[in-house]
């Protein structure tokens, strides 16, 4: 079943325990938590302090998006606050195998990402190490931006190369993820999905969540 990931970037902060106790009622897989420095990308959102808070009210999985530069600087402190995957740039690190390395041996689960305007051939090098792939289909640093349809081809390619190569990392897809971008999504091969400003902008969460599953 494809698993969801609220993005917590367009929750409602003044309710955060709220908002998380009516996720984990919706039945969402994973809590995405999108980190931005200001650097890596234009906008600066959350980090520690809040993960940490996040991790003692829910035991459901917490997947850190790292937007920042030097990735490598935070990934012990972001497995100790509380992190169940870490995410990485490829384009925010000169060395993005030793970047998942780190995060491995904190235990958790490590991710790699591209941008928009990264070619996906440039993750090969690294495919048999990851436990995720998150595709993103909007420039990084904003919510709310529409949906890249021609990254599309890159969570094909990615499903396929998987196949062939028998591994068996997921593929997760982030920015613009609706009700019609989420068909294009799981046609190509993706197994999660981020989703914030359109999960958030409906009043009970188990709609979105049974929509983007395409039940
Ligand atoms: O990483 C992100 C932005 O950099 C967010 O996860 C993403 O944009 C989710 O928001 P939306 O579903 O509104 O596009
Ligand atoms: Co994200």
């Amino acid at each position: 079943m494809m698993k969801i990931a609220p993005s917590l970037l367009s929750c409602d902060f003044t309710e955060l325990k709220e908002e998380v106790r009516r996720l984990e009622e919706a039945g969402v897989d994973y809590l995405h938590f999108d980190v931005m420095d200001g650097r890596f990308v234009p906008n600066i959102s959350f980090g520690l302090p809040i993960l940490a808070q996040l991790r003692e009210i829910t035991e459901l999985t917490i997947d850190s998006h790292l937007m920042i530069e030097e990735p490598e600087r935070y990934i012990e402190a972001f497995a100790e606050a509380g992190s169940d995957i870490i995410t990485v740039h490829i384009e925010a690190t000169c060395h993005i195998h030793r970047a998942i390395q780190q995060i491995k041996q904190t235990g958790k689960k490590a991710g790699v990402t591209l941008n928009p305007g990264t070619s996906v051939e440039q993750l090969l090098p690294v495919l048999q190490e990851v436990d995720l792939v998150l595709v993103m289909t909007v420039n990084p640093g904003f919510g709310g931006q529409s949906f890249i349809g021609s990254m599309a081809d890159k969570i094909q390619f990615l499903a396929d190369y998987r196949m062939q190569h028998r591994l068996d990392f997921e593929i997760e897809v982030d920015g613009g993820v609706n009700e019609q971008t989420a068909a294009v999504c799981r046609q190509a091969g993706a197994d999660v999905l981020v989703a914030g400003s359109y999960f958030f902008g409906h009043e009970d969460y188990q709609t979105p969540t049974s929509i983007l599953r395409g039940e």
